[in-house]
Order: C-alpha cells, then structure tokens, then sequence
C-alpha cells in the first residue's frame, strides 16, 4: 500500500487539488474533514474520515488507523472579509484546531507537518513585491489566526521537536487542469468564481469592493496563483521536511499582481461574455496590494510554478465552472455537484 498521509480539510478547494497531486506521487492522501466547508464528491484518490480537528477522540483514531507519515493542514476558516465581523470564529477553529492537531501528532508520535499559511499574514505591505523577511503586521482577524499558527508551529519545534512547512500561498486561482476538480465555495467569496458566475449568467453582476485604494485603477491588486501549481510545492514541502529540521516559511504567488478591474476584464476575453460591474464600498480588512517575492520557494524548494498566466488560470476555472453535469440550483448563485459515486462511475 501506498504510505499514507493525513490531510486535513482534503475535501475542500485546495486541499482535494492537492490529494489528486499526492496520489500522482504515489503517496495515499487520506482526508480528514468536517465538510462544513468541503465536499464529499471533491475526496477522489484516497479515503475520507470525517470529523473534527478538535475531536480528539476521532483523530487519535484515525491517526491510529493510518500511521500517516506526515500531516498536510489545509482545513481553517478562510474568509478575511467575515473575519473581520466574526472574528471569535476564526480563533476557535483556526487557532485551536491546529492545538488540537498538534497535541494528537504528539500522542501518535508524529513530527512533520506542512501548514497552509497566508499573504494575509503581511498586513498592508511596507513594500512590493513582499518576501518572508517582510514584518508580520496582519489587518484582518484571519491572517492573525494564521500568524498565531506560524508561532505555535515555531514554538513546538523547539519544545516537541515537530518539523514544519508554512506556506504563504497568495491568491488561490483555477481548477484542475484535466477539469476533475475546481472551487466551490458556498457561499462563493473569492473574485474570480464571482466573475466567471456572472459571466456564466449565474449573477446578475459583480460587485466591486472599492475604487480608491492608492493602486493604478484605484482597485484591489492581488497575485494569483494556480492551484495545480500550488498543489506541486506541497510534493516539494515534503521533499524538505525530511531533510530538514525545525520550522521555515515560503511564499507561494507569481510576483505579478492584477487589479479587480483588469480581472474583470480579462474574464470577459476568456469568456467572451459580458460582465455587470457595480462599485461597493471597500470590504473591511482588504489591503490594497498583495503580490508575491517567491524567490525562495523557487531556490530553496526548486518550485516552479506552470500555470502562471491570469488567462490561463480563468480558462480553467471557466471550463470547470461550465462542465457538463454542473447546473443551477433553485438558488441561481449556487451550483450543484454530483455525488462521488456519479463521478466515479463516469470517469
Ligand atoms: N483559497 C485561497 O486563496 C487561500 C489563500 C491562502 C491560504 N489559504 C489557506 O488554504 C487552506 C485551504 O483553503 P481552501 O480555499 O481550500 O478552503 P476550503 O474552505 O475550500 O477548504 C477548507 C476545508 O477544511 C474543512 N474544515 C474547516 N474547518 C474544519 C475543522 N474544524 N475540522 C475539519 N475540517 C475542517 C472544510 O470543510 C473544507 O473542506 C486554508 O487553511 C486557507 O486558510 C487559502
Ligand atoms: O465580489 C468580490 C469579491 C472580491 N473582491 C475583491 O477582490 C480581491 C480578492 O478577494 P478574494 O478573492 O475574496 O480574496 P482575498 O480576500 O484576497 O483572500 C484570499 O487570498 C488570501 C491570500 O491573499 C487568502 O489568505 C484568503 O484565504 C483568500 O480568501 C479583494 O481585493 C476583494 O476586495 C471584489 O471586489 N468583489
């Protein structure tokens, strides 16, 4: 049997996209997950245990099952914008699920985990492109969460002696390119699944969350960042923790940045559909400019990033979004999946 791996929050976005990664590999990514976010049908190249990271007694037994060999944790609340109204909920499952995992790495005697960290840890940048040395000055309550968690994972490699990967991905964009995966949030919150819904006549329009930040158009700049090249620094971040000690962090984006506006309308030339826009006011928490310095990542892990053209990334995202089986619920912004075992049976 392939040598398993215990990856938390697998059935979500990132996650599942990087257990199809995983299991081209080689390894077992076996997901644990409480699919409060994540869906069933997304869990296709190993095992799903649902359950709770702050269930203790279902983890131990899982961990027992398994004997994974290390941890991949993606499983978090992730919206910066609710973060900022309800911020009690991101320290109580951000923060303490990653207590709770770690106690349980510690009872189950394993040390090597990779976290899924955040640009949202730099705060409003002092200066761009941004790169690790950048000062740690987070303005939402979720990238605080996320800093909270970089510590305790410094923290415990020096009292517990656990192995840990951060990785500060940027802006999560695409969907598989074989087009067996892809985002579905529910709610949808991130932009460029908003875009494409109102390019696929699934929303009336796209809001714009504020026109006069100090940026060119005077819209949000972020850097984003292929989830299938997000998927393979994690086979990288593996690669290093058996080599490597202690804990460290690598930004994951492609250094070029792009305005709400110019994804708006590189949408609309993928898609070849027109776009409703409506400016609203700034969404609280959102700093101006995130795009990444990911040098590090590319000299240190050997990342190289694949799938780096905003185009490209839409162009998945688009087939994704409008592949057969996927149609409107009676909610017109959501989108029904199959079940898994539809999709087993037609693959
Ligand atoms: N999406 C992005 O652009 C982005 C950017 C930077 C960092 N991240 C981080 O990457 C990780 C994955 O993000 P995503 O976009 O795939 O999110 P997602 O919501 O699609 O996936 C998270 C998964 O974790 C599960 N989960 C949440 N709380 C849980 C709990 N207490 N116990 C068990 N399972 C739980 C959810 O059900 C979901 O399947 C998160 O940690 C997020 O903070 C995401
Ligand atoms: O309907 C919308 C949605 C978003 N935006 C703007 O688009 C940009 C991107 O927003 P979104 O897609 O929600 O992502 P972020 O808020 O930048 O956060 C994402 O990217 C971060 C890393 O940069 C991660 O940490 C978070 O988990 C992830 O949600 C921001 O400026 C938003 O204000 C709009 O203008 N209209």
């Amino acid at each position: 049997m392939a040598t398993p791996l215990l990856v938390t929050g697998g059935a979500g976005y990132i996650g599942s996209h990087v257990c199809k990664a995983l299991a081209a590999a080689g390894w077992l990514p076996v997901t644990y997950d409480n699919l409060s976010n994540g869906h069933r049908w997304a869990v296709r190249w190993g095992p799903l245990e649902v359950g709770d990271l702050q269930d203790r007694a279902r983890l131990d037994a899982v961990l027992e099952r398994w004997r994974p060999q290390a941890v991949l944790h993606f499983a978090a609340y992730i919206a910066a914008g609710e973060s900022v109204v309800d911020p009690g909920k991101y320290y109580e499952n951000n923060v303490l699920g990653l207590l709770s995992l770690l106690a349980a790495m510690g009872r189950a005697g394993l040390d090597r985990i990779v976290f899924s960290s955040t640009a949202a840890v730099y705060g409003t940048p002092r200066r761009v492109p941004i790169d690790e040395r950048h000062p740690l000055e987070p303005v939402n309550p979720y990238g605080s969460t996320k800093l909270v968690c970089e510590q305790l994972l410094r923290d415990f490699a020096v009292a517990h002696g656990i192995r840990s990967v951060a990785l500060r991905y940027f802006n999560a964009a695409g969907a598989d390119p074989d087009g067996e995966l892809g985002e579905a949030h529910e709610p949808e919150t991130h932009l460029i699944p908003l875009v494409l819904e109102a390019a696929a006549g699934l929303r009336p329009e796209i809001a714009i969350f504020g026109e006069d930040y100090p940026t060119a158009d005077g819209t949000c700049i972020r850097d984003y960042i292929h989830v299938a090249d997000l998927a393979q620094a994690h086979l990288l971040a593996l690669d290093r923790l058996s080599g490597a000690e202690g804990t460290d962090a690598f930004n994951l984006g492609n250094g070029a940045g792009f305005s709400v506006r110019q994804v708006v309308e590189a949408a609309r030339r993928v898609t070849g559909r027109p776009i409703a826009v409506r400016v609203r006011a700034a969404r609280p928490g959102d700093p101006p400019v995130l795009v990444a310095d990911a040098g590090r990542a590319r000299s240190d892990l050997g990342w190289r990033p694949r799938h780096s053209a905003l185009d490209e990334q839409l162009a998945h995202a688009w087939q994704w979004l409008t592949a057969p089986g996927r149609r409107p619920r009676a909610d017109p912004c959501a989108i029904v999946r199959p079940a898994a075992t539809q999709i087993a049976n037609s693959s």
